[in-house]
């Protein structure tokens, strides 16, 4: 970021002293009870950079009710309460559902009587068939494989409080959305929104996705650590995939392992990299807040938005 750029520039260590301790919700013995339902953050992690966002999440919910009660004064109408929605964006395998899942846990925590959900868009890519039949299989993560009208019908839903709201299941087992299966989340009170897709603006609908998001955090790394990750994310799979005959990634599982990974790394090069560059990173300066990770998932600085 340049200097002229429209974010504070905040280091790890003058981010972690925001925290209040006044917070009693978040003490320390309390988040050692999350950490051991994400192993994947340190108990660091969590003390120095999530608890403060958590209390940035905390002003942007009271100013967003705040200014919903007087709105709705001004024009003489009933107040309805409506849900924020958070949005967690960027790269494939930078880490973003690690992120929301930490996220959900902690504003839980903060917000015992809250009900606060979390969900992944890629429960709205199109079905592989679907993809085959478009001609756009080798394009699954680009804007044109989401069915995004579908996307703000659910966004809408959850801000109008609709009752047992679906929403559609990608499973990474099969490497495709579940057919016929969906979840439900019944009237949140937060709602996260995790997914590469969710700063993008479509191209033909009428609503923007993102005039849903009262909150936005883009999670951003050196493109050859994300290469990385990625890797080693599809190393994981393979391993679990060894005794599951049906799993997508089975057959490179007892197949020869470098081929594999080198077949995944061009997957990178092809698919996931270009649809970053192209795609996702443009849409970085749209988020109110960057998480800037490096070597080992390390978060060392955050961009905030100025203005
Ligand atoms: N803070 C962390 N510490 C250690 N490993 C992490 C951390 N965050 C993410 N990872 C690992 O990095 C990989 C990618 O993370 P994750 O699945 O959260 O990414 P994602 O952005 O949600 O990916 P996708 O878009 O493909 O769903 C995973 O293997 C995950 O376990
Ligand atoms: C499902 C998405 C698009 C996003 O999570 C991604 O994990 C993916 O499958 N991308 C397509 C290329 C690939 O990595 O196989």
């Amino acid at each position: 970021m340049n200097s002229n750029s429209n974010y504070y520039r905040i280091d790890r260590d003058e981010w972690k002293n925001f925290h209040q301790d006044s917070v009693p919700l978040l003490s320390e013995d309390k988040l050692k009870g999350l950490i051991s339902l994400n192993d994947k953050l340190s108990l660091a992690d969590v003390k120095d950079i999530y608890v403060p966002l958590v209390e940035v999440i905390d002003l942007y919910a009271k100013n967003y009710r705040n200014l919903r009660r007087m709105k709705s004064s001004f024009l003489g109408r009933s107040y309805e309460p409506a849900p924020l929605i958070i949005g967690v964006s960027g790269s494939v395998a930078v880490g973003k559902s690690t992120t929301a899942r930490v996220l959900q846990k902690l504003l839980q925590k903060f917000y015992p009587d809250k009900k606060i959900g979390m969900i992944t868009t890629d429960g709205f890519l199109y079905p592989n068939a679907e993809l085959k039949r478009r001609g756009i299989l080798n394009r699954k993560g680009f804007p044109e494989s989401y069915d995004m009208g579908k996307l703000i019908q659910f966004l809408l839903d959850i801000k109008t409080v609709k009752p047992h709201v679906k929403y559609p299941i990608y499973s990474h087992r099969i490497y495709d959305v579940v057919p016929n299966a969906y979840n439900e989340i019944h009237q949140p009170d937060i709602l996260i929104v995790e997914g590469i897709n969710v700063l993008q603006l479509p191209t033909n609908e009428q609503i923007y996705a993102s005039d849903f998001f009262d909150y936005s955090i883009y999670v951003d790394a050196a493109v050859e650590n994300i290469e990385n990750w990625y890797l080693e994310r599809f190393e994981m799979l393979m391993d679990l995939a060894i005794d599951q005959p049906d799993n997508y990634y089975y057959s490179y599982a007892i197949g020869n392992r470098q081929e594999a990974i080198e077949m995944a790394r061009g997957v990178w090069k092809t698919v996931n990299l270009p649809n970053l560059v192209n795609f996702i990173a443009p849409t970085m300066t749209r988020a109110d807040l960057i998480i800037h990770k490096t070597d080992n998932h390390f978060i060392d600085y955050l961009n905030i938005k100025k203005y």
